[in-house]
């Protein structure tokens, strides 16, 4: 176990934004994988205007990559976990088709994630009896992940009610480890708690998948200053590739290494790609990823 166990990635939300697909519109699935290959990255996630399965694949096999999981808003408290189970078997099966290891679920019933609303300070919070048939309807998912061959990866959210260490910690010690996993996004974690260490020294056995996400610390306290939405907050520039924000990715790097994570790490960085351009972003993060992770320039 080591370094080779490891995959890199790189998420298309830095090309184009599945929040705000007006933006980045121009770059098509070709432009992005062509680019994630000049970056040298061995992979990506799926991003809302991929096509279907058929297509995808040849673009991927004619550069070498390879998918590593998908987003899927599920809606379990909202909806009830009969309709989520649906819902989630048709994510599956073309997560499946493309040869996928993860799928990424985020519980948005509530989420401010699309809103106007205060990012910093109005976050949903779920009742006891919510909490409950959410920890439910994960483990009735992540039962359906493995029949497709996958595993279920939770992300915690800003803006959602599953953000903090402690609400974190209740969603860990409710679900099935055998069923449910954990994504570790350092910067939604960093921009929730100022702190990224704790959450991975605590549930390092849960952790199946990353994201390396970095964070603009002054940005970060403007837009809390401000009061500024989740989509505010990113338009503004409060998130970056690794080495290019606070974050020290190296304590985490080795962190992972020591407990012989195995899997995939995905750069994950959205930004305006008027502002900040995607491949010269990607560039950035790979050189950090060579010389100060890897230690091979
Ligand atoms: O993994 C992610 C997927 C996005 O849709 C989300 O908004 C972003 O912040 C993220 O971390
Ligand atoms: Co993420």
């Amino acid at each position: 176990m080591g370094e080779q166990d490891i995959l890199w990635g790189i998420s298309p939300i830095g090309w184009r934004n599945d929040d705000i697909p007006e933006i980045g519109a121009e770059n098509t699935l070709q432009h992005l994988l062509s680019d994630i290959v000049v970056a040298g990255f061995e992979g990506t996630e799926v991003g809302g205007f991929f096509p279907e399965p058929k297509v995808l694949n040849k673009e991927l096999k004619l550069r070498n990559l390879k998918i590593a999981g998908r987003w899927f808003s599920s809606f379990i408290i909202r909806d009830g976990i009969e309709e989520a189970k649906r819902a989630f078997h048709q994510h599956c099966q073309y997560l499946y088709e493309v040869h996928a290891d993860v799928a990424v679920v985020s519980e948005q019933t509530y989420s401010i994630q699309g809103t106007d609303k205060n990012v910093f300070s109005e976050k949903p919070h779920f009742t006891d009896a919510e909490w409950t048939q959410l920890c439910e309807g994960l483990n009735e998912l992540g039962k359906i992940a493995v029949q497709y061959g996958l595993k279920l990866v939770y992300h915690h959210h800003m803006g959602t009610g599953v953000q903090t260490l402690p609400e974190i910690d209740r969603l860990m010690e409710n679900t099935d480890a055998n069923y449910v996993h954990l994504l570790y996004d350092t910067g939604h974690i960093y921009v929730s708690d100022e702190d990224c260490q704790q959450l991975l020294n605590k549930h390092i056995d849960r952790i199946k998948h990353v994201h390396f996400k970095d964070v603009r610390k002054k940005i970060m306290e403007e837009c809390k200053k401000e009061g500024k939405s989740f989509m505010n907050s990113f338009l503004s520039g409060i998130f970056t590739v690794p080495g290019d924000g606070c974050i020290d990715f190296t304590v985490l790097y080795q962190k992972l290494l020591d407990h012989q994570y195995k899997g995939w790490i995905i750069v994950e960085a959205e930004q305006d790609p008027s502002i900040a351009h995607p491949l010269e972003y990607a560039l950035i993060a790979r050189k950090y990823i060579n010389e100060k992770l890897l230690n091979n320039s």
